[in-house]
């Protein structure tokens, strides 16, 4: 995810790749930023000398021990933004040693194409500088939204893990239509522009995606047909079930 990030940054040109200081583990990972130009650190109080955002991008269960490591070398020159699902406000705060500037965010992996859906919320002394330096970054690759807290657990079901649900029902819809007898390249990319294409409609007609949805479906026609076959098989009671399966992780994920 930080390097999806960073990337969709420098695309988009609102950082440099020279702006940007990354640690990991593992030196190949670190290869991987300075592919792009980006710089590696040996550790991650390099990473906060070095920078006034400081992303935690870390695994949930990693982000307090991260934290401890670097809070002593944390300023008021610095904005914490952790992306970690589930992780709230209030653990990063007493991690990071009470006093701090912390920004959740709830990103997804389309902002490597310029097209993420994210939610911020702002904790400890974050102000509307902070706000606005985040929204400046994350509005570049893509849309940000500001929620209550209590609400990112839910983003974190529907649009942080939201991308996975997507590329099922892309593959999905390839393979009936390679059932059907369309080569398969043809109809990953007829499938994947498809969903494109519908979800750009809802975006920029504003109309419910129930009237668009009968827009496309003629009495008696072929969309019915399938769509019919849809809700036997209980896709839609599927969607649903899966937000809330993962809002649910999220919540737990917060109290481990
Ligand atoms: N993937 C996604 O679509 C999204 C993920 N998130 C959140 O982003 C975070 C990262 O997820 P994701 O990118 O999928 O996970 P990854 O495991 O791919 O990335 C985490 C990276 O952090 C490295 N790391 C582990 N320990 C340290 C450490 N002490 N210091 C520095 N780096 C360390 C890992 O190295 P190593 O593998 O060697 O341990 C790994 O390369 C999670 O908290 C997740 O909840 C949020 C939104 C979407
Ligand atoms: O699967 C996960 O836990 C992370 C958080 C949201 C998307 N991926």
């Amino acid at each position: 995810m930080a390097e999806a990030l960073a990337r969709g940054f420098i695309a988009k040109g609102v950082l440099q790749a020279g702006d940007i200081t990354a640690n990991d583990p593992s030196a190949d990972r670190k290869k991987v930023f300075q592919s792009f130009d980006a710089n590696a650190a040996s550790s991650n109080v390099e990473v906060v000398e070095n920078s006034d955002i400081v992303f935690l991008a870390v695994k949930p269960q990693f982000v307090q021990p991260v934290l401890k490591e670097v809070r002593e070398h944390l300023t008021d020159r610095h904005t914490v933004v952790s992306i970690a699902a589930g992780k709230t406000l209030s653990s990063l705060l007493e991690a990071a040693g009470g006093d701090k500037r912390i920004v959740r965010v709830m990103p997804n992996t389309p902002c490597l194409v310029g097209e993420t859906a994210s939610a911020m919320c702002l904790g400890g002394r974050a102000n509307e500088e902070d706000a606005e330096a985040v929204r400046k970054l994350f509005s570049a690759v893509g849309r940000i939204v500001q929620v209550d807290e209590k609400l990112l657990s839910a983003v974190t079901g529907l649009s942080g893990s939201g991308p996975a649900y997507v590329f099922l029902v892309i593959e999905a819809l390839a393979d009936g239509g390679v059932r059907a007898g369309l080569p398969r390249d043809i109809a990953v990319a007829l499938a994947a522009q498809t969903v494109l294409g519908s979800a750009k409609m809802v975006l920029d007609t504003g109309k419910h995606p129930g009237l668009l949805k009968d827009m496309v479906t003629s009495p008696g026609g072929t969309t019915i047909a399938g769509y019919h076959e849809l809700e036997k098989g209980g896709v839609r009671a599927g969607l649903i079930n899966a937000v809330l399966a993962a809002t649910q992780r999220a919540d737990e994920l917060s109290k481990l």
